[in-house]
């Protein structure tokens, strides 16, 4: 007998018979045979199949919901979560931690990303390989060689970090900007939970990433410039993005005159104090203080900014007024998220065209005058209306040329155009409500430079805006001699000296690689000249005679007269040559008064 005439016997007939004639009542008529059938194949009844299936997905569902109650009473209250954001400095914080911990994350789902080593970074220099003739340092296959980072990737992640047990959720979310820029752009967000009542341990965790990161940034400058993201929370741009982290310039780098060094240390010193807030407030004076650097270009009004940086670590925010999509809306937003302590650098701020407009004729405000501070113009629109004027006058002057009317129209409708393009961009009177508005930030130390501070509108460098003013100058004869010195006198820091690069010549020249002193005589394996090396440093003078070369330098070059980057530049090209930059300075000198009377760009002695 067939199997399936066997599973037949098993069934219950008067059950299987009693659904058969439900079936066709159902209106599935069609279905019974198929019944019958499946009955027989599988030796039992087809209805408790279904029941037994019926009761799984009840189960999966009701176990699924009995989850995500449970879920929501833990999450309500077990669990705690910190939001996040990306460009917040947390945000970066966290993803670099979380780029040196692949053991902790211990995730399937990773990003790659590419590790790139900031200009800054020390490097080993026995990873770097010399071409063929051992003479010029090659650089090829740098990216492959350098490992891929691997952090969390989009979704859910887990991690135990000093015994509690910690979720990761990175987001990302399309947002739309407002403000200038107005456009699509890509938000992150990161959530970190943990199982405990109170975010305390987040707190720890996000303190001790951020300890982590400063530790590894002492002695460091860290500089922001506005982030093209914009911040729903102020409808604009309002976030700062970190650009570069650079080591610490020493003020006595900066060759400047000491007693004015010395006034804008004591006085921003003072300023920083924890007291002085309280002092401020008690006289109802805003708690700001503003500083005009000015002076010929190449004269260290940045340097200067960014020694004091360093010596108040503080960080830089800068920004420029000349950046097209900067509206007054974001500026105010940028000044507004400022922390606490910081240097705002606005740089060049005779060029950002902040002076007030001249007013305007009548004839020509088509829409009936305008605000005491109109909005700047952009440089093109300058230019506009300059052609706009050229084009009114052509036409005043040929009046009687048949086509004039055209051309007419055309200038008046570049004036308009250009009327509009005035109305975007940053006015006099918007930034001065950025840096001293009701609603403007108090703390921060704002830098000004300029090369041309006559230029500058009065109401920028009243008093209580610009509080101190510093003069830049060409560099004296003492200045000239303190950078040369600077310039030769032995590396304060402790040398990182890497095995030998993995090709190495022995016909290097004076010219030739950038070799310590030291290290060639290490190679030369001589005492004496190893002691040698000591006193020169690789110099072709003796240390000993530096400070003599250097006076004898100074006297060759005019006092005031030549920028200390320009001195910088001429000695950087003779390294670690100092007497030979005494000998050639003469020819430079001489060549650089040539090239000023003559006005000329051309430089004849480098
Ligand atoms: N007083 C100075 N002391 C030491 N170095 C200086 C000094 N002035 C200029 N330099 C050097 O010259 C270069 C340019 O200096 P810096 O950018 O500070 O000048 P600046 O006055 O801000 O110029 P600009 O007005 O063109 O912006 C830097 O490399 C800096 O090291």
């Amino acid at each position: 007998m067939s199997r399936g005439a066997n599973n037949t016997t098993n069934t219950d007939p008067s059950h299987a018979k009693m659904v058969e004639s439900i079936l066709p009542l159902l209106g599935l008529r069609g279905v019974s045979p198929l019944y019958g059938f499946i009955g027989s194949w599988l030796g039992l009844e087809p209805s408790l199949l279904l029941t037994a299936l019926g009761m799984i997905w009840a189960f999966n569902k009701l176990s699924r919901q009995l989850y995500s109650y449970m879920h929501a009473i833990v999450v309500q209250h077990f669990m705690s979560s910190v939001h996040i954001r990306n460009p917040d400095d947390i945000y970066t914080h966290l993803i670099k931690w979380l780029a040196t911990q692949p053991r902790l994350v211990n995730s399937r789902s990773l990003m790659a990303e590419t590790s790139s080593k900031e200009a800054w970074e020390d490097e080993d220099a026995s990873n770097v390989t010399r071409d063929k003739s051992g003479f010029y340092l090659n650089f090829s296959n740098q990216e492959a060689k350098s490992p891929a980072q691997y952090v969390p990737a989009i979704g859910l992640h887990g991690f135990w970090w000093r015994g509690h047990y910690f979720t990761l959720t990175r987001k990302r979310e399309i947002v739309f900007a407002e403000g200038s820029s107005r456009a699509f752009r890509e938000h992150e967000d990161i959530t970190i939970s943990c199982f405990w009542r109170s975010p305390q341990p987040i707190k720890q965790f996000l303190a001790h990433i951020k300890e982590v990161y400063y530790s590894n940034h002492q002695a460091r400058t860290i500089v922001k410039r506005p982030s093209r993201l914009s911040n729903p929370r102020y409808g604009g741009r309002g976030n700062w993005l970190q650009v570069a982290n650079r080591p610490v310039r020493d003020i006595r780098t900066v060759v400047l005159d000491e007693d004015q060094k010395l006034k804008v240390l004591a006085d921003i010193n003072e300023y920083l104090h924890p007291e002085t807030p309280r002092w401020y407030a008690n006289r109802g004076i805003p708690l700001r203080r503003g500083y005009l650097f000015h002076g010929p270009p190449g004269t260290g009004k940045t340097s200067l900014s960014f020694a004091l940086a360093g010596i108040f670590g503080l960080d830089i925010h800068v920004i420029s007024l000349l950046e097209p999509s900067l509206t007054e809306e974001d500026l105010s937003g940028l000044f507004a998220s400022l922390p606490r302590r910081c240097i705002v650098l606005l740089e060049d701020i005779d060029t950002a065209g902040l002076r007030r407009p001249p007013p305007v004729k009548p004839e020509d405000d088509d829409e009936g005058g305008g605000p005491a501070h109109a909005p700047r113009r952009s440089p093109r629109a300058h230019t506009n209306n300059n052609n706009a004027a050229a084009s009114t006058t052509n036409t005043n002057t040929n009046a009687t040329a048949p086509h004039d009317w055209k051309v007419s129209d055309l200038a008046r409708a570049l004036k308009k155009d250009d009327k509009s393009e005035q109305r975007t961009g940053i006015s006099l009177s918007g930034l001065l409500n950025a840096i001293d508005g009701v609603a403007s930030h108090e703390g921060r130390v704002l830098i000004m430079t300029t090369n041309l501070p006559n230029q500058l509108d009065d109401a920028l460098i009243r008093p209580g805006r610009i509080d101190l003013q510093v003069a830049f100058t060409n560099a004296t004869r003492d200045q000239a001699r303190e950078l040369f010195v600077r310039m030769y006198e032995g590396d304060p820091r402790p040398r990182r000296r890497g095995k030998a690069a993995t090709t190495t010549s022995s016909s290097t020249t004076a010219t030739g690689p950038p070799k310590g002193g030291d290290e060639k005589a290490v190679e030369n394996g001589s005492a004496g000249e190893a002691a040698n090396v000591m006193e020169t440093d690789g110099l072709d003078i003796r240390m000993a005679e530096l400070p003599e070369v250097a006076r004898q330098f100074s006297v060759k070059v005019p006092d005031g007269e030549l920028s200390p980057a320009q001195i910088q530049g001429y000695l950087l090209k003779r390294k670690k040559h100092p007497r030979k930059a005494l000998e050639e300075a003469d020819a430079w000198v001489e060549g650089l008064m040539k090239q000023k009377v003559l006005r000329s760009n051309v430089l004849e002695v480098q």
